[in-house]
């Protein structure tokens, strides 16, 4: 009989603790940010234009003077003008969700933010330290960019001397010590930390001169190019007796998908506009409409650059790593050659800022809300720039600059993006189709009680909801998460498929029909819910739920093909992160402090006010520190 009872205790003991540790993850993972129309610290200076150029700063980089010759020549030929177009759309899916959330969130730190006032504090903590490392190895990689670029240009003098007098020879790391990068990151770190206002302008110009550069070289291609180079016959190399195929599209709809991939990282950094909230004036409006513009320009460039670049030369004769270099020294445009090679450093140093600017944002953002080190959320009262997180930031990239063999880390890059893409395209999702009354504090009139029935109804809406209740909100969650899966399954098959989909796709067809017609479905369904009133936001994204399943989709797909070495390392930084966020930011997260100072407010009504910086803290000290102001007026999104 005792041996029962103490059983059942044990037993009642166990259950109670696991239910209090499923309340707990489950409070630490869906507590969300609210927002408060404070004033940010940093300098409100950035305008439309400065926001559009910076834009396109960051993001035309190599893919002008790189990316087009070598789509053309390894994958697409001709037909490298629809990889980039195909690249420009999904990229476009991406930046109309950023814009609409820049035009929620006017703050500082992006994606981390989105996902923090979105869905809740460990998807904002997962996004915000993988966008840290994806910035850092950006960073790091386009410097190194610069530095090999100037190397070329000085006959490989610079590599030579370093690799005979002070070689590494140790794997994983770079062949010598970079410290030409090391010197150019010290540079930038310290315009950076000068100002917002003046890297910005440092960055006016140069995109300035980039854009000129990219003119040049388009019109003087335009001038010598040869139409019949998109329709030529089969060709056969006398040195390596390869046949490269004729025609617009030699290698198909394969060539040319293959290249969309690689050419999606050519509009890679745009998303730099929206670390800079607190730093643009009225970001609300000029945030969201810099984005679509430098996307804009930014297209536009790349198209033309394709055209031309193709037209000039047959595909195959295109040099790989510096085409139009290459291509108007083989014509004696030696002028021309010189300018387009001086354009693409302006090109890559605008590139370099444009991601050497988001990394200390990101972390005085995260810092801010108390889930990284709060050293890094000091502004400094003269420059107005997050000063040592901006330090700190350089020299995390200048190392890996210094030391690091960049080719076998330059993927990681690509997670950090495709991550924040989704998850951007994610929160647009799930905010749209929310009853925002129904999160934080309970609606106020009285609802019909919530059934099974009424929740599978839900499901397409039986009701014929036309605005979002708790109900609706439900059935949008499920399917959102239902079309996440499906999106996911069906990006795996398609990538264990492989070339087989072009060659022979009758054996996949059935599993693939399996997973694409359950998820029409969903997405149909998700048509069907009643979406949130967006009247009042400068911008909000057009063809909901298809434009964000879209995204979705093109953004799981490239990150399934990503290679299995860059998910290991992956996810080692993500086990770093997580024995951060256990050690620290859980402990010291803003919010869940507030959430604690609320309820003590609560149980001490009416008499404590401002209830917690007196000193009062009690069993969590942390709140001591804890300024009053934050208590007030903060409100869920
Ligand atoms: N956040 C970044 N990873 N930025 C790198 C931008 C690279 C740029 N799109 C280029 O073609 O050179």
């Amino acid at each position: 009989m005792t041996v029962t009872a103490t059983g059942t205790r044990t037993e009642s003991a166990a259950r109670r603790y696991l239910k209090m540790a499923a309340k707990g993850l489950w409070g630490m993972a869906s507590r969300r940010k609210r927002m408060s129309e404070d004033s940010s610290p940093l300098a409100r200076v950035l305008n439309l234009v400065d926001l559009t150029l910076l834009g396109v700063g960051s993001t035309l980089g190599l893919g002008v003077y790189v990316l087009a010759g070598q789509v053309a020549n390894e994958m697409a030929g001709p037909g490298v003008l629809i990889s980039f177009l195909l690249a420009a759309v999904s990229s476009f899916f991406a930046g109309l969700c950023y814009a609409e959330f820049a035009s929620r969130v006017p703050k500082a730190g992006s994606a981390y933010v989105y996902a923090y006032v979105a869905v809740g504090e460990v998807a904002a903590f997962i996004i915000g330290w993988t966008l840290i490392l994806e910035y850092a190895i950006g960073t790091a990689s386009v410097t190194r960019g610069v530095s090999t670029y100037v190397d070329k240009l000085a006959d490989y003098r610079i590599s030579n001397w370093f690799t005979e007098h002070l070689p590494l020879n140790t794997p994983t790391l770079a062949a010598y010590p970079d410290f030409f990068s090391f010197g150019i990151i010290v540079l930038m770190t310290g315009l950076l930390a000068f100002g917002v206002k003046e890297s910005s302008v440092v960055n006016n110009i140069l995109t300035f001169l980039n854009l000129g550069t990219a003119t040049v070289a388009v019109v003087t291609s335009a001038i010598y190019a040869n139409p019949s180079n998109w329709a030529l016959a089969p060709h056969t190399n006398t040195d390596t007796g390869k046949t490269d195929l004729g025609g617009f599209l030699p290698y198909g709809v394969k060539g040319i998908v293959e290249g969309a991939g690689t050419c999606f990282f050519g509009f890679v950094g745009f998303d730099c506009i929206a670390t800079t909230s607190e730093e643009a004036k009225n970001p609300r409006r000029n945030i969201p409409w810099a984005i679509v513009l430098s996307l804009s320009i930014i297209t536009i460039t790349y198209c033309s650059i394709a055209i031309v670049l193709t037209m000039l030369l047959p595909y195959y004769e295109l040099d790989r790593a510096a085409p139009f270099t290459e291509a108007f020294k083989g014509m004696q445009l030696m002028a021309v050659m010189w300018i387009v090679s001086v354009g693409a450093i302006f090109a890559l140093t605008t590139s370099l800022l444009g991601t050497m600017i988001p990394l200390p944002r990101i972390m005085y953002a995260m810092a801010q809300d108390g889930l990284l080190f709060s050293i890094f959320a000091r502004v400094d009262g003269w420059t107005k720039t997050p000063l040592i997180a901006t330090v700190v930031a350089g020299g995390l990239s200048g190392v890996l600059a210094l030391i690091f063999d960049l080719d076998q880390l330059i993927e990681m890059m690509s997670i950090g993006t495709l991550l924040a893409y989704t998850v951007v395209c994610m929160c647009v999702l799930i905010l749209r189709y929310t009853d925002t009354r129904s999160r934080g504090s309970p609606p106020n009139e009285k609802s019909e009680p919530i059934t099974f029935t009424r929740s599978v109804g839900a499901l397409v809406n039986l009701e014929r909801a036309a605005t979002p209740s708790k109900l609706t909100t439900g059935a949008a969650g499920v399917l959102v998460f239902a079309e996440i899966l499906l999106t996911l399954a069906l990006c795996v098959l398609l990538k264990l498929a492989g070339n087989d989909l072009y060659d022979d796709p009758k054996p996949w067809l059935g599993s693939l029909l399996a997973l694409l017609v359950p998820l029409i479905v969903v997405v149909l369904m998700l048509g069907q819910q009643p979406k949130a009133n967006v009247s009042q936001l400068a911008f909000s994204v057009p063809g909901l739920p298809y434009i964000p399943a879209l995204s979705l989709f093109l953004n799981l797909y490239l990150m399934v093909n990503l290679k299995v070495e860059t998910w290991v390392r992956f996810l080692v930084w993500m086990l770093i992160g997580t024995v951060l966020y256990f050690s620290y930011s859980l402990r010291h997260s803003t919010e869940r402090l507030l959430e604690i100072a609320e309820k003590k407010r609560g149980a001490a009504a009416p008499t404590a006010p401002n209830g917690v910086s007196n000193g009062s803290g009690g069993a969590h000290p942390e709140l001591n520190d804890l300024p009053m102001s934050v208590l007030e007026g903060r409100t869920y999104l």
